[in-house]
């Protein structure tokens, strides 16, 4: 193992494990997983919504492609973050990837600022489904939830595509060692 390097077993003999529904305490820490995850760049998204819930949005990183056919993407949600109850009544959202220019409008949207002021900070429009569309996304989804699981902490959403725009050549944001970085599309 090179220097510097700490591995992290979850191997268990055939016999210790345990079902996924059993009440036995995690081999791994959520300290260490996320330590683990703070290494792994990703890009970042505004998630944004609206509707009887009221209008909600929230950065995420936990996003990712699922199938083309039909295309949906997945969106990873904390049941605790404010912008929670929103996502949980309205079935439109958008998926906002960020550009490197959108650092200070993500730090916003990343926690304990109030809603309105999160919004604020960026100039929003809506197309097809309603649900807010930032201006000068690098690329959006706009979205229909077809399905809600929960696990653990989060809920995660299973997001059909009803229309979108591709990425453009601007850099990109990326987020990984706990920090922004800048990508350049090429
Ligand atoms: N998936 C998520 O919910 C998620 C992802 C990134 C950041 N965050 C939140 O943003 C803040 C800053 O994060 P950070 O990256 O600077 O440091 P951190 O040490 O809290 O997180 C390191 C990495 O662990 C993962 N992670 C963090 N919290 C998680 C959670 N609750 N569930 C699943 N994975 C999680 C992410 O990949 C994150 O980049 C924290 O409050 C963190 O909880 C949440
Ligand atoms: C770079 C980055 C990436 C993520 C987040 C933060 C940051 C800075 N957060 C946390 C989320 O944006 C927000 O901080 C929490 O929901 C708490 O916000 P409130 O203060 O409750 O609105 C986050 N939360 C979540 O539920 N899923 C995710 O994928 C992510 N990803």
């Amino acid at each position: 193992m090179a220097l510097g390097q700490q591995h992290v077993s979850t191997h268990r003999p055939e016999a210790e494990r345990r079902d996924v529904d059993s009440e036995a305490p995690p081999s791994v820490s959520a300290v260490a997983f996320r330590q683990a995850m703070s290494c792994l760049p990703t890009a970042v998204y505004l998630v944004t919504t609206d509707g009887p819930g009221g209008r909600a949005g929230f950065t995420a990183s936990a996003v990712c492609s699922v199938t083309d056919d039909p295309p949906t993407l997945l969106v990873c949600i904390n049941r605790r973050a404010s912008a929670y109850a929103a996502f949980a009544d309205n079935a439109l959202l958008c998926v906002n990837a960020l550009g490197a220019e959108h650092e200070t409008v993500s730090n916003a949207f990343g926690g304990k600022t109030p809603m309105a002021e999160r919004f604020a900070r960026a100039e929003w429009t809506t197309q097809a489904t309603g649900a807010p569309v930032l201006v000068d996304a690098l690329a959006h989804f706009e979205c229909r939830v077809s399905q809600r699981v929960a696990v653990g902490t989060h809920d995660v959403l299973f997001c059909e595509i009803e229309a979108m725009s591709s990425c453009d050549g601007r850099e990109r944001l990326l987020y990984f060692d706990r920090q922004y970085h800048r990508l350049p599309s090429r």
